[in-house]
Parts: C-alpha cells; sequence; structure tokens
C-alpha cells in the first residue's frame, strides 16, 4: 500500500514541480553529455597524436585548450544542476514538514491522548532529516549517476557492439548483489527509526516530568532507561553501516572485474585488427566512466532503503483520518444558546460506554452544576459538546441545531473552556490572555480580568500584563492559571461557558469572590459547570449528579 501511496505523492509533487525539475533533468542531461563527451574526445585526440607524434603545435593547443574549457562547462553544468536539486529538496522539505504539521493539527485530540508526543515530534524532525536529505543529497546523484551509465553503455556499444553483451550481463549480476546485500538494510532501516522515535518520546516526557523524576529519586533509574535505547539505536546503526558499506566496495569489485573483461576483449579485438587506438582508449575511458557511477548507486540503494523506512512511518501518519469536519458543512448560527443531549451514547474505543442514553437540557442563560464519582464521565459529557468526540447515537443539539450537522470550529466559535488542566501558552499574560481573539481591545481585556479576578495579581508581578508564564504557565502558580484561563475564557465573548473545576484551586477568598459576583458575571451565557464544590450548589439553576452513566437531576 506505501508503494502505491509513495508512488502517487511522488506524481503528485512532479505535477506541481514540473518545470522546475525539468529543467534541472535538462541541466542534468547536458552535464552527462559532457562527462561522456570526453572519453570520446579523448578517443579523437590520441587519433591525431598518433598522426602527429612529435611536434607539439598550436592544433595541439587549442585542442587542450577546448579540453579545459569543455571541463570547465562539466562544472558549471554539475554546480547549476546540484545547486538546483538541492534547492528543489529543501523546497520540497519545507513544503512537507508544513503539510505534516497541518495534518497532525487536524487529527483528533484523541489521537493525542492516545499517542506519545515524541513520537509524533520525531516525525517532524528525525523522519523529516532522513527524507531531506535523500531530496537534496541522493537525488543529486541518482539521476546523473542513471544518465551516466546509460550514456557510457550506448556510447560502448556505438564503438564495439558486442560489448553491449558484457554490459547486459554485468548489470543484472550487480543488481542481483544488491538485491541479496540490500534486503537486511530495510528493515533494520525501520527498526532504527523506530527506536529514535522511542528514545525522543523518552526524553521528551521525562524532561515534562522531571519534578516527579526528583521527587522520586529516579535519576538514575531513567537515565538506564536512555542508555539502554540509545545501546539499541548504536547496536542497529552498526548494523545499517556494515551493510551499506559492504555495497558500495561490492560492487566496485564487480564491476571492476567486469572491465577487466571489457579491456581483455577490446585487446582481442585491437590485436586481431578489427579496432582502432582510438577507439580503445574512448572504449577504455568508457569503460572506467562506467564503473564510478554503478558503485556510487550501490551506496545510495542502502540510503534509499532506509528513506523507505522513514517515508513508510511518514505515510502511516499521513494515512491516519483528521477530525471528521468538513468545511462544506454549514456554520452554526444561533440567537440563543440552549443545550439539549437527547438519548446521548459514548463509549471510547475498546472500552465500556462511559454513558447510555443521556438526556438533558440547558435552557439559555442558565447555569447548570454537574458533579460526580471520579471517571464518571463529566469531563467528556464536555468534551461531547466541543465536538472533541462523537456520541455513539443520540443527539447534541445547541439553540436546536445539531451539532453534528455543524462545522467544528462554528461550534468551538461560541464555547468558552475553563479545562480542568489550565492551558497556557509560553508567552506573556496578555497573550494567554487574548489567545484567539481578533483584534482584543486592551478596555475588554481589562474587564474580563478584573471579572475574574486576575487583575489583581496581575498588577502585583513586576512586569504585570506583559510576564512571561513558562511553558505550559509553569511560571505562575494553580490559582492564578486558573484565573487568567477564566479571564480568557470571558474575552472571548462565547454564548456558552464550559468551567471544568474553576475554583478548585481557588483559595477561599477568591473562592468567595467568584460565587458572590457569579450571577453578575455568567448572567449572559448558558454555563456548564463541573465541580464538586457544594458552595456552587445556591447558584445553579440546575444540579445534576452523574452516577452509574445516568444523570439524576438533583434540582
Ligand atoms: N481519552 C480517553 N480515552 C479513553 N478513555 C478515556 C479517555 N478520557 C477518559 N477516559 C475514560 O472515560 C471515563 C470518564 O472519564 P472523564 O474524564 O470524563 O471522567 P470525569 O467524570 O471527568 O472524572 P474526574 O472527576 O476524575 O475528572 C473514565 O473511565 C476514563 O478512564
Amino acid at each position: 500500500m506505501f508503494d502505491r501511496l509513495r508512488f502517487e505523492y511522488g506524481i503528485k509533487v512532479f505535477n506541481e514541480h514540473k518545470f522546475t525539475f525539468s529543467y534541472v533533468v535538462f541541466l542534468m542531461l547536458c552535464e552527462t553529455g559532457v562527462s561522456l563527451s570526453i572519453p570520446y574526445f579523448a578517443g579523437k585526440y590520441s587519433e591525431y597524436f598518433i598522426a602527429n607524434p612529435t611536434i607539439i603545435n598550436d592544433s595541439h593547443i587549442t585542442i587542450l585548450v577546448l579540453w579545459c574549457a569543455l571541463f570547465a562547462f562539466h562544472s558549471l553544468l554539475r554546480f547549476l544542476s546540484t545547486y538546483n536539486v538541492s534547492l528543489i529538496g529543501a523546497r520540497l522539505m519545507a513544503e512537507l514538514s508544513c503539510r505534516l504539521y497541518d495534518h497532525i493539527q487536524a487529527l483528533p485530540v484523541q489521537f493525542f491522548k492516545e499517542n506519545k508526543r515524541g513520537d509524533v515530534l520525531s516525525m517532524l524532525s528525525t523522519d523529516l532529516a532522513v527524507i531531506s536529505f535523500f531530496a537534496s543529497s541522493v537525488l543529486t546523484n541518482l539521476i546523473p549517476n542513471i544518465l551516466v551509465l546509460l550514456g557510457a553503455s550506448f556510447m560502448m556499444f556505438k564503438i564495439e557492439p558486442t560489448i553491449a553483451l558484457l554490459v547486459v550481463f554485468i548489470i543484472p549480476l550487480i543488481f542481483i548483489v544488491l538485491k541479496i546485500v540490500g534486503k537486511g538494510v530495510q528493515p533494520i532501516s525501520r527498526a532504527l527509526m523506530q527506536r529514535q522515535a522511542d528514545s525522543i518520546a523518552l526524553a521528551s516526557e521525562n524532561i515534562g516530568a522531571i519534578s516527579l523524576i526528583k521527587a522520586f529519586n529516579q535519576e538514575n533509574a531513567q537515565s538506564d532507561k536512555f542508555k539502554h535505547h540509545t545501546s539499541e539505536i548504536l547496536e542497529l546503526r552498526r548494523k545499517q553501516l556494515k551493510l551499506q558499506a559492504i555495497m558500495s566496495p561490492l560492487v566496485q569489485f564487480l564491476s571492476s572485474l567486469g572491465v577487466l573483461v571489457i579491456v581483455l576483449f577490446c585487446f582481442t579485438r585491437f590485436q586481431e585488427g578489427r579496432l582502432l587506438i582510438p577507439d580503445l582508449v574512448s572504449l577504455m575511458l568508457y569503460g572506467l566512466v562506467f564503473t564510478r557511477p554503478l558503485s556510487s548507486l550501490a551506496g545510495l540503494y542502502g540510503q534509499v532503503q532506509h528513506v523507505i523506512g522513514a517515508s513508510d512511518r511518514l505515510l502511516k501518519f499521513y494515512h491516519l483520518e483528521s477530525e471528521t469536519d468538513s468545511s462544506s458543512k454549514k456554520r452554526l448560527d444561533i440567537t440563543t444558546a440552549d443545550i439539549k443531549f437527547e438519548q446521548v451514547c459514548f463509549a471510547y474505543k475498546d472500552k465500556p460506554p462511559v454513558f447510555e442514553s443521556l438526556s438533558f437540557t440547558l435552557a439559555n442563560k442558565k447555569i447548570m452544576l454537574l458533579y460526580g464519582e471520579n471517571g464518571g464521565g463529566k469531563t467528556t459529557l464536555m468534551q461531547l459538546l466541543m465536538k472533541f468526540n462523537q456520541p455513539t447515537s443520540g443527539r447534541i443539539t445547541i439553540g436546536g441545531v445539531d451539532i453534528a450537522n455543524v462545522n467544528n470550529s462554528s461550534v468551538r466559535d461560541k464555547i468558552g473552556l475553563v479545562s480542568q488542566d489550565v492551558l497556557l501558552v509560553n508567552g506573556s499574560i496578555t497573550q494567554n490572555i487574548t489567545y484567539g481573539v481578533v483584534n482584543p481591545s486592551s478596555q475588554k481585556m481589562l474587564q474580563a480580568c478584573q471579572a475574574s479576578g486576575a487583575d489583581q495579581f496581575i498588577q502585583e508581578l513586576p512586569l504585570g500584563y506583559e510576564t512571561q508564564v513558562g511553558e505550559g504557565g509553569v511560571l505562575l502558580s494553580g490559582g492564578q492559571k486558573q484565573r487568567i484561563s477564566l479571564a480568557r475564557a470571558l474575552l472571548l465573548e462565547p454564548k456558552i461557558l464550559l468551567l471544568d473545576e474553576p475554583t478548585s484551586m481557588l483559595d477561599e477568598v477568591s473562592k468567595q469572590n467568584i460565587k458572590d459576583k457569579f450571577t453578575d458575571l455568567f448572567s449572559q451565557y448558558t454555563v456548564i459547570i463541573i465541580s464538586h464544590d457544594p458552595t456552587l450548589y445556591d447558584v445553579a439553576d440546575l444540579v445534576y449528579k452523574l452516577e452509574n452513566k445516568k444523570l439524576i437531576r438533583e434540582k
């Protein structure tokens, strides 16, 4: 399947860049033409030299000057084709990494919960680097080598047709040897790419959990684990390098034997008077020209196997289905934001159902409090409303519109989320509060921060709103992050607010503050709060308990 996908992708890329490719192939053809003309002229020059052996005259000098010009022209063509192919490779890589990034971003949230972050990162770094090396360095040699090989065979055939038989014999022999030796390279390369990804995943996980590692004195254990991964990588790399290193000399040896046979054969023909000296000189030089690309192609063969390993992982990734959204679906356009769950069932893949026939109605601008046992499905319910997951059956409507029939972004536009694990980006407090807001006004930002109780602590920071929060907001306290997260949700001016344990990290004073302002603060939104905080019971219009996959109304 991947071979077909690789082929289809290759054709697509070719079509997109056909003019540049054609230009480069033209340059390579010229370069090959010049390479192949050198032995031909050598033959001609030897013919002239035999006719005029002793006198170095003007013609000799003209020929030598022309020869130098030919070398210079060849070098110029080599520069142009190498530069252009490398540039195409670099452009393709830039394009591929952007496409890959977009694809990663379009994958469902569930994918990121099931897969390691490091695995994804290694695809964007290691796997792409392997393909990039292939595109920029291997391709620069592959096409000219093949062209030179074909051209040299053709020229030898023209001078002495029987030599074609020898060539026809040598090339398949070399190919068979390459196939046998190269058979081992592909599985090793695949295993190597996977091991490298595992090692990056481990490092990325450990860096994220460094406090845990230190708190539990796990430094040595984790270091041993990393060393184990590294030694596995080293062993696979050793095997891969060995196989790759064998190929080139082996092919060189076989092709040199082939050339020796050609030379002996030519001498016999020469002795029989059926071959002239200029032709003999040209043939011997073509013989040398013929072996060079063969051995370099053998080296490339190993690298191609390595690239196939890397591209398999990328294609597997590309093949994953994006989030089920279609921009063709219409936007959610509502004036009121009443929420309705109608007999909603949901189960995570390979797991028992989280809900069975869940139904409730929350009127526009009302507040619903939801609580229940850990793992009961409260967060899952919110995620269904955000369209991070789809119900297995039943329907969810907002403002009377089934959210399955509208596009994801328009649903998420209407919802402000304050999640249990507050997610902040590495930047200033302002950047975090205005995240996702087009043309934020500083007055509105201030109002949102005052409403969420964030303004006070922000003003006390030396850099105020320009304070950097660190990766994931690590430079702030849990309660501070929660208030910023609430301010961010309010600034978006959504129709619905989903608050997952919004007061869990707040101190008693802040909790009381929010509670006092609750009705004012949230009167313009339809609100679902997940909380075990009993003080919120009073401010809610509806209270539901989620128990045994069912909702029980308590208020
Ligand atoms: N992404 C996921 N993939 C598979 N199973 C999941 C996933 N997220 C949650 N679950 C499972 O689904 C069930 C409901 O989880 P959920 O997080 O919705 O519960 P919750 O009521 O919010 O829990 P808590 O009160 O502890 O936050 C749990 O059994 C949990 O293990």
